[in-house]
């Protein structure tokens, strides 16, 4: 594998092209060029290669547009039972992520939705309930959901990255601690993806039923 100093000459080399993403389209290259393999020390475990290197959920969505747009909802606020989620959405809008901010007044912690610009041909990438597990909660899955919009209609594609046929898989998902305790207890992707099918979009995390409160237990890396 090229060495850190390679890689970041060739990025550079890359940029100063301009082509982008697209210019590696044009020229017919179909898969990830090594320059954009960095794999991040944490999760560098088999985890990302094995299970999440794979392209499994895919959901393409059709949002007519509302005229009253004020009585109805998208989609309802959730996390995604991935590692992680590729989005490509048309220049409506209307997907939003929930972040932690402060009140103005009070300075007290608050979480707000903020809306994602739509900017033609960008991929929104956001973490999933798998990593944030696998991460030991460093990693923290986006919540988010898609708010009603009058103008429309808005197309949007998801694409969900996790290992293939997760729904059966008795693949152990278990956090790297890297240092303190384990947040969450073991699973398997198959519970989790059970786990999600039943609670529907509710906006609960899938990971709160697998949060270990108390007793934590000691975890090597
Ligand atoms: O339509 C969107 O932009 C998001 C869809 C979504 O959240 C999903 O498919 O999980
Ligand atoms: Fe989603």
């Amino acid at each position: 594998m090229a060495s850190d100093s390679d890689r970041l000459h060739a990025l550079k080399a890359f940029d100063d092209t301009k082509a982008g993403v697209k210019g590696l389209v044009d020229a017919g290259i179909t898969t990830i060029p090594s320059i954009f393999h960095h794999p991040l020390p944490l999760l560098h475990r088999g985890h990302l290669e094995e299970d999440a290197a794979c392209l499994e959920g895919f959901a393409g969505h059709y949002y007519p547009s509302y005229p009253e747009p004020h009585l109805t909802l998208g989609t309802t606020a959730h996390s995604d039972p991935c590692f992680l989620i590729v989005v490509l959405q048309n220049a409506v809008g209307g997907l939003q992520v929930l972040v932690d901010g402060l009140q103005e007044d009070d300075k007290k912690s608050v979480s707000v939705w903020v809306d994602v610009p739509a900017v033609p041909g960008a991929l929104v990438v956001n973490i999933g309930d798998f990593r944030q597990l696998v991460s030991n909660g460093k990693f923290r899955s986006v919540e988010h959901r898609v708010v009603a919009k009058s103008a429309g209609p808005r197309v949007s594609v998801a694409c969900c990255f996790r290992r293939q046929g997760a729904a059966t898989s008795t693949r152990v998902l278990r956090p790297i601690v890297a240092d303190g305790e384990a947040q969450y207890r073991s699973t398997t992707m198959a519970e989790l993806v059970r786990r999600y099918r039943a609670k529907r979009l509710d906006g609960s995390s899938l990971l709160q039923n697998l949060r270990l409160l108390i007793h934590p237990i000691k975890t090597t890396s």
